[in-house]
């Protein structure tokens, strides 16, 4: 099963499992995908017998190809009962999801399940699930009691220890059910559930009408549910799994003991160079990643963010070379073909900055240094967030960053007060001078010089 059927998982979990089923000749596996806010792409699906195509974009592409893994796609809003039943079902042996950072809806500064969340408590109440952590916990409720055997639970989000952060909200929330239910319910789940961790990789914008058109055009069909992405692919995964899986190392994964090294290091290299690219390319009226990274002054921020903060910060895992990994990274985001657009990479600051930039500041200023180009990054989506009106900004937390904004604007008034919301930063970061110096640096500079003095301030950094 697969929850949060975006256009991610269509690029990249189904592709891996349609190859490693090719590889092996081992055609046992299917997936049930599930989508968890809308129906779209279930309805895009469901006419097509689940099958879409793949068009990789960018130097090196391969042909379109029409990718046949999924079986059964459906809506998760729409009949929670039914993935309940799926996810209990004897036959299901993995639940991978790619649901977004928000959609594990815990506490940032706990990593714990955030029990005030309304859908949480709903779940809880015993409504059929809304949530995917409620989804998946009463469907692994429904399998103990149906003796459906053990199952694998695979995050593959941008989040660092996605799968033991997983299994500490799936055991929150049985934990947080009724005492009948909850003693033997634990109980099972520590003899029968995994969680192993992964790290993903492939970049995967949302498909545009435009898209849909060229699509057509290599095809000869109208494809609802084609999905574009980049050319490279990767899946670094731990091998912990409670009921087999399908031979995805006959596909090009990898398996790996030293998972959270990998994720660390996308995540505070590639990531975070994408957020602090989307900022600055949001405030320079630039649509495009690609386009953001041809800009020389930005390319040089991120390269310096990448070498001089993030890079002496992270314990790399064996195997990978870090300048290269960044020259690389920066060759991927300047693919004109791709069109992942500033505004899709921006989105959710307030769930990402803390995973891809504030690691890389704590650990800057505990070597003694300044994390001056990480604070540009978070700079620029402060200033992104104080000037995006609340109904426009794609962020869940967008009322509650609103509410603490003040009504002049100001850089001096903006940046104390974000530094104050404490789901993004905490109290001794928010109190750190340095910090607090190089945000208002960075951000005078993008409120009162425009792009040209920011390239010229970076230039002379
Ligand atoms: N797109 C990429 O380049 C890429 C690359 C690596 C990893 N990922 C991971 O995959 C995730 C999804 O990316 P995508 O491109 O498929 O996005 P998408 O917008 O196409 O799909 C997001 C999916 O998450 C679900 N979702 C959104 N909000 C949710 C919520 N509050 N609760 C439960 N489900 C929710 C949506 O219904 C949808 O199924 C990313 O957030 C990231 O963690 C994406
Ligand atoms: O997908 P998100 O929203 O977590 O982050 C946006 C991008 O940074 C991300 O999707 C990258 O494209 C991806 O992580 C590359 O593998």
């Amino acid at each position: 099963m697969h929850l949060g059927l975006g256009a991610f998982a269509r690029a990249h979990t189904a592709v891996f499992t349609e190859d490693a089923m090719l590889a092996a000749g081992d055609y046992e596996w299917g997936i049930i995908g599930v989508t968890q806010r809308s129906d779209t792409v279930a309805r895009q699906l469901a006419p097509q017998d689940g099958l879409f195509t793949v068009a990789e974009r960018g130097d090196g592409a391969a042909p379109a190809r029409v990718v046949s893994s999924i079986v059964e796609a459906i809506s998760g809003r729409d009949t929670p009962e039914l993935v309940v039943e799926r996810i209990a079902a004897a036959a299901t042996k993995v639940v991978t999801l790619t649901i977004t950072e928000k959609g594990y809806r815990f506490d940032p500064r706990t990593h714990t399940l955030d029990l005030d969340d309304p859908e949480i408590q709903a779940d809880l109440a015993g409504q059929p699930p809304r949530t995917a952590i409620g989804q998946i916990t009463r469907g692994l409720q429904q399998r103990a009691l149906n003796g459906a055997g053990p199952v694998t639970v695979l995050s593959c989000d941008n989040l660092p220890g996605n799968g033991e952060l997983t299994g500490t909200l799936v055991r929150g929330f049985a934990a947080s059910l009724p005492t009948s239910e909850s003693g033997s319910l634990l109980a099972w789940l520590q003899d029968n559930v995994t969680f192993p961790s992964t790290m993903v990789d492939r970049m995967v914008p949302a498909s545009t009408e435009g898209d849909l058109a060229a699509v057509e055009q290599e095809l000869g069909l109208r494809d609802e549910a084609a999905v574009v992405a980049e050319p490279f692919k990767q899946w670094v995964i731990e091998d912990n799994f409670a009921a087999g899986r399908p031979r995805w190392e006959d596909a090009g994964a990898f398996f790996s003991a030293d998972v959270p090294a990998w994720e660390a290091a996308k995540l505070r290299l590639l990531n975070a160079s994408h957020s602090m690219l989307a900022y600055l390319g949001l405030a320079a009226g630039k649509e495009t990643i690609s386009d953001a990274v041809a800009d020389p002054a930005f390319r040089t921020a991120c390269r310096r963010m990448m070498l001089e903060e993030a890079l002496p910060t992270i314990a790399l895992p064996a195997g990978l070379d870090g300048g290269q990994y960044c020259a690389e990274v920066l060759r991927r985001f300047a693919n004109p073909a791709l069109g992942h657009t500033t505004a899709k990479v921006g989105s959710d600051g307030s769930q990402k900055i803390g995973l891809r930039l504030i690691p890389t500041i704590r650990g800057t200023f505990d070597a003694g240094r300044e994390p001056r180009w990480a604070a540009l990054a978070i700079a620029a989506w402060m200033r992104h967030v104080a000037i995006t009106p609340a109904a426009d900004l794609n962020d869940p937390l967008a009322a509650g960053l609103h509410a603490v904004l003040p009504a002049t604007r100001m850089p001096e008034d903006v940046v104390p007060a974000l530094l104050g919301f404490r789901p993004a930063f905490d109290q001794d970061l928010a109190q750190h001078e340095g910090f607090t110096g190089l945000l208002l640096h960075w951000y005078r500079i993008l409120e009162n010089n425009g792009p040209e003095g920011l390239g010229n301030e970076i230039n002379h950094g």
